[in-house]
């Protein structure tokens, strides 16, 4: 069977689910794709912490490794912050190789510059795992465009603030608590500021917004504020109305502006979002054509994120096998 070397870069929550699931569902892939996928280099920070982790590969802290490496056909990318991820995986495809992304910090500043390179190149970029976790939206989203035009999109993007709403809610423990519980949980990045002054949501929805409406809104003209001042009294007080406080992102084009928003808002029962809870994602897409969509699930968390990368990976794989076939198919026809 065909042996795909792929490289991964980062060995923190999203690598080792990315590569544990790998080993997993070896078996599975295989039989599925017809090819077997083995990670050989693993690019970290400090291999000072990785000195046991399991397994047969090149633990390095110099990308050149990967690089010059013509085996490694496909880099993922679970790394974190713009540099020196965005410069790694520009290298990467100007060396052919295509490249799976959970960065959302990244691809939202360079998302553009990555995909028009990759079509100079020829070839494919991943993005399902920066946006909502588990939940397949640019897919999803990629499947609507054919036809439909999306009006308008609200959604929970941030699994962590979901997440200690939730928490705080239920079991009635204060934010420091309900935070320290995300972060053990893998859900909250190590430094949370993104994540509870909502950043990374903010990351999420100019990646939709990019992929909905070919632009971003001017940053500095999207309302942000996160969920750190959020008490548990104001959440009790809501609950005692029969609402919920959540994070919502949204996004519309009005006038033909887009008009961005990630804020706390205080919705009712009816609200399609009531319900998402705990660390689930919630995004609710309205279309004129089909009407609402609602996707909901796992946003945050080493597997729902590795499930996004891995089928990421299948899809670039199937359509390269499409392309032998058709090219094989051609010179077949060619030669009769
Ligand atoms: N956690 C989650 O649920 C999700 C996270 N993401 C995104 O995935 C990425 C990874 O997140 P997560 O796994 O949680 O983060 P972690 O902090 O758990 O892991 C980050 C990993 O990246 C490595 N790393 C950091 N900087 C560098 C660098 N300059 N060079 C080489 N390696 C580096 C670290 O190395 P070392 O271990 O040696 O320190 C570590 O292994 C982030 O961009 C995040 O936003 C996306 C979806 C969900
Ligand atoms: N920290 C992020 C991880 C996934 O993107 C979150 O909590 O949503």
């Amino acid at each position: 069977m065909e042996k795909i070397q792929v490289a991964l870069l980062g060995l923190g929550t999203v690598g080792k689910g990315v590569y544990r699931t790998l080993q997993k569902l070896n078996k599975r892939i295989e039989e599925k794709l017809g090819v077997s996928i083995e990670v050989t280099t693993i690019l970290v920070k400090h291999p000072e912490k990785h000195r046991n982790f399991e397994g047969n590969h090149l633990i390095t802290t110099d990308f050149q490794h990967i690089l010059d490496n013509p085996e490694i056909k496909l880099v993922l990318e679970a790394i974190v912050g713009v540099e020196p991820a965005y410069s790694y995986l520009a290298k990467s495809i100007k060396a052919k190789k295509h490249v799976i992304t959970a960065n959302k910090a990244m691809f939202a500043h360079h998302g553009k510059e990555l995909l028009a390179l990759a079509e100079d190149y020829h070839v494919q970029v991943g993005f399902e795992a920066t946006t909502a976790g588990g939940i397949p939206i640019i897919q999803t989203i990629r499947k609507l465009l054919h036809v439909n035009q999306i009006r308008q999109v609200t959604a929970i993007l941030n699994g962590t603030s979901n997440y200690i709403l939730t928490e705080m809610r239920e079991k009635k423990i204060p934010f420091k608590q309900a935070l320290y519980q995300a972060q053990q949980l893998g859900y909250a990045e190590l430094d949370p500021t993104n994540d509870i002054e909502g950043f990374d949501a903010f990351f999420k929805l100019m990646i939709l917004s990019e992929l909905i409406f070919h632009e971003q809104p001017a940053w500095s003209n999207v309302d942000r504020i996160g969920i750190k001042d959020i008490t548990l009294r104001e959440l009790l007080e809501q609950q005692e109305c029969g609402k919920r406080i959540k994070h919502l992102a949204s996004l519309q084009l009005i006038d033909e502006q887009i008009r961005a928003s990630i804020i706390p808002v205080s919705i009712p029962a009816t609200h399609p979002l009531y319900s998402i809870e705990g660390v689930d994602n919630g995004i609710v897409l309205e279309t004129d054509l089909v009407g609402r969509i609602i996707l909901a699930g796992p946003g945050a968390g080493a597997f729902p994120t590795a499930s996004a990368m891995l089928e990421d990976l299948a899809i670039i794989l199937r359509s390269l096998h499409q392309s032998t076939i058709t090219v094989s198919q051609e010179l077949i026809n060619s030669t009769t």
